[in-house]
């Protein structure tokens, strides 16, 4: 199977390390419109450091499949999630947060694993990529409207919280054209941290269905917006379907962080943000609520579209919806 797309991709690219200025904030504004996908740098986040997670990760999936499947999907941990649930050729393993080094402990431990220097990367990978989605949701906030960051931060997004998804590509020996690594789906987040490796292979899918490269270039990691903005903002903000394509017979590895609202968080766009001129297309939801339903939906297969938020809390005044209900 060919999967075609249109290269590259051309993603406004945003210095994290400085306040925003009107010109980064439109093209901000537009990418998140139109992509729900950019690009950072100036993240502080050293090649130096990813580089040490690559090698300490790559010694937990080099292990046997006995070992890592005491890690999950079926144990009391469930931080291991290996081939055949995403993808035949994806393994990953989760870290959770705000202790990041207590859960990479907590699997280190089942693993027998002595060296604490797996768990300290861990932690400050972290808390790196935790301040840096607080600084990036401001940014976004500051697109919807002039002062939204301040309005709307502490009141809707003090309680986030986040997880590490430390991904483990392995394209098929007899690879010849390429294989689908991660299919497409949307994430549940709020907002995605995405370090890739040099090898590509994320694609994003526009608005009219063409997949498009997101082409690695070091120093920078992409960032994308979830379901759960996508919901909070009216759809102002895209949370684009998008998946890993592997072309070449060669361990492709990547770090996903997931920034999310807590469980029992109610998402409701504020009047404010859907304008007086729009309708709002979400019902209030529990977040944990959409999360189970992903879960249950997915049958055991990681995140698939189809099931995304929209079918869950979408068409709340769909004239559609409402004429089907009425002639019923
Ligand atoms: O591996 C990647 O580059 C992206 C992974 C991804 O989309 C995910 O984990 O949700
Ligand atoms: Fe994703």
């Amino acid at each position: 199977m060919i999967y075609q797309s249109e290269n590259p991709l051309q993603l406004p690219v945003l210095d994290v390390s400085q306040p925003l200025n009107s010109s980064s904030l439109s093209s901000l504004a537009a990418a998140c419109k139109e992509w729900g996908f950019f690009q950072i740098i100036n993240h502080g986040i050293s090649k130096d450091l990813y580089t040490k997670i690559y090698s300490l990760s790559n010694k937990v999936f080099g292990l046997p499949s006995e070992s890592k499947l005491k890690l999950g999907p079926f144990s009391l941990l469930k931080t291991y999630t290996p081939h055949f649930i995403a993808s035949p050729f994806f393994e990953s393993l989760k870290v959770s947060g705000p202790d990041f080094a207590a859960s990479a402990q907590s699997s280190a431990d089942v693993l027998g694993e002595q060296d604490s220097e797996f768990s300290e990367v861990l932690q400050e990978y972290g808390s790196k990529v935790t301040e840096l989605s607080k600084i990036i949701l401001k940014f976004i906030l500051m697109t919807l409207g002039d002062g939204f960051e301040t309005k709307y931060y502490d009141s809707e997004f003090k309680n986030c919280h986040g997880y590490l998804r430390i991904n483990n590509y392995t394209p098929p020996e007899n690879l010849d054209e390429e294989a689908e690594g991660l299919g497409m789906h949307t994430d549940m987040s709020c907002l995605t941290i995405v370090y890739q490796d040099e090898i590509g292979g994320l694609q994003v899918r526009s608005k009219d269905g063409r997949w498009m490269n997101i082409i690695p270039c070091e120093g920078t990691l992409v960032v994308n917006i979830g379901d759960m903005l996508q919901a909070w903002s009216n759809e102002r903000l895209r949370s684009s379907e998008h998946r890993v394509v592997l072309k070449k017979r060669v361990n492709r590895f990547s770090l996903a962080f997931f920034w999310c609202f807590e469980d029992e968080k109610v998402i409701l766009a504020p009047d404010e943000v859907v304008g007086q001129e729009n309708t709002r297309i979400y019902k209030p939801f529990v977040c944990l609520d959409y999360v189970k339903f992903r879960e249950s939906n997915e049958k055991g297969r990681f995140e698939k579209v189809g099931f995304n938020v929209k079918d869950f809390a979408g068409a709340v005044e769909n004239p559609m919806m409402m004429s089907e209900n009425g002639s019923n």
